[in-house]
C-alpha cells in the first residue's frame, strides 16, 4: 500500500525578499493538489498552513547572528517549525509535501526529514542555492538552504539549519544554469554531485536523474526531493521571482518526477517559488500540483 501524504503549507517570502510567493500554497491547493493526489491512490490529509511571522512584525537585519542573511531571525523561527511538522509527519509513516513558499523553507525540511535518519537529497533548480551570509550577493536565503543544512562557511555549527542525517555525498543538483562566482567555487570543492543543463543537453534528463537517485539513495534511508519551479523554462512556469531561460521542458520534469516515484525511495517532497503574482492563470500553480502527482506516484496509464 502506498504511504498517505500530508501537506503541510509554508507561506513564506522573507527569503526572496518579495511579497507574492507566500501565496504559493494558495494556490497550489486552489489548483488541486488534494485531487490529483488522490487520483493517484494516495490518501491526502491537508495540515493547513504553518505560522508565518506577518510583514511588519519583521526585521530584515538582526543585531546579532547571521550577517547580511535577511530575516534570518524568521527563517529560523519558522525552519523550526516545518522541521517538526515534517519529522511528526514522518513518523505518523506519512509523506510530508511541504509547499513554499521561497526556497529558505527546504533549511526546516530537510533538518525534519534527516532528524533521525541518513537522507539523501536531490535538488531540482536553476540555481544552486550554495550561497552562505558571507558569499550571497543579494542575502537572500532563499539563495542559502543547501549550504545551510549542509552546515558550510557561516552555517557551521549552526544547529537549528543544518541537517543532522545529510551528506555532502548523498546531494545531487540537477538543472543548474545559474550560479554565483562564490557559489560556483563552493559546489566544486564540496562533495555534492552538480547537474547542469549542459549535462542535461549531452545526457538527456533521464540517465542524469537515474545518476541522481543513485546518488541519493546510496547508503541511506530515503530521498527528500525539492523542486523550485524555476527549475523549469520560464515559458512552462512563468510564475516565480528568479527566472532563467534554457530550464527543463514540461515532457522533462514530469519525466523526472515519475522516475523519482519509480526509484521508490521517495521519504519527503517540498515544491517551492510558485509566485502567484507573477503567473498566468494560475499555471505554474497547476504544474507544480501535476508535477507533485507524479512524484507520488501518478501515472497515465
Ligand atoms: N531559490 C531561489 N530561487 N534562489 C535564487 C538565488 C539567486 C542568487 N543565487 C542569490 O543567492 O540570491
Ligand atoms: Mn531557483
Ligand atoms: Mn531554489
Amino acid at each position: 500500500m502506498t504511504r498517505p501524504a500530508r501537506i503541510i503549507g509554508a507561506p513564506t517570502d522573507y527569503g526572496a525578499n518579495r511579497r507574492g510567493v507566500d501565496m504559493g500554497p494558495s494556490a497550489i491547493r486552489y489548483a488541486g493538489l488534494a485531487k490529483q493526489l488522490e487520483s493517484a491512490g494516495i490518501t491526502v490529509e491537508d495540515a493547513g498552513d504553518l505560522p508565518v511571522p506577518l510583514a511588519d512584525e519583521r526585521d530584515p537585519e538582526p543585531a546579532s547572528g547571521l550577517a547580511n542573511a535577511k530575516f534570518i531571525e524568521e527563517v529560523e523561527e519558522v525552519s523550526t517549525r516545518i522541521a517538526d511538522e515534517v519529522a511528526a509527519t514522518l513518523a505518523d509513516d506519512t509523506t510530508p509535501v511541504v509547499l513554499g513558499g521561497d526556497h529558505s523553507i527546504a533549511i526546516g525540511s530537510m533538518a525534519g526529514s534527516a532528524r533521525d535518519a541518513e537522507i539523501g537529497v536531490i535538488w531540482f533548480d536553476a540555481h544552486g542555492d550554495f550561497n552562505t551570509p558571507t558569499t550571497s550577493p543579494s542575502g537572500n536565503v532563499h539563495g542559502m538552504p543547501l549550504a545551510a543544512a549542509l552546515g558550510i562557511g557561516d552555517f557551521e555549527g549552526v544547529g537549528w539549519a543544518n541537517a543532522r542525517g545529510l551528506k555532502e555525498e548523498n546531494v545531487a543538483l540537477v538543472g543548474l544554469r545559474d550560479l554565483d562566482a562564490a557559489e560556483k567555487e563552493a559546489i566544486r570543492t564540496s562533495d555534492v554531485t552538480a547537474f547542469t543543463m549542459s549535462d542535461v543537453d549531452e545526457r538527456g534528463m533521464t540517465e542524469v536523474v537515474d545518476d541522481a537517485l543513485a546518488v541519493a539513495s546510496d547508503g541511506t534511508d530515503g530521498v527528500h526531493v525539492s523542486l523550485d519551479l524555476d527549475w523549469l523554462d520560464p515559458k512552462e512556469a512563468p510564475g516565480v521571482g528568479t527566472p532563467v531561460r534554457g530550464g527543463a521542458s514540461y515532457r522533462e520534469a514530469h519525466s523526472a518526477l515519475e522516475q523519482v516515484a519509480s526509484a521508490g525511495v521517495l521519504r519527503s517532497l517540498e515544491v517551492v517559488e510558485v509566485n502567484p503574482i507573477l503567473d498566468q492563470h494560475n499555471e505554474t500553480a497547476e504544474l507544480a500540483t501535476e508535477l507533485a502527482a507524479s512524484a507520488l506516484g501518478k501515472r497515465i496509464l
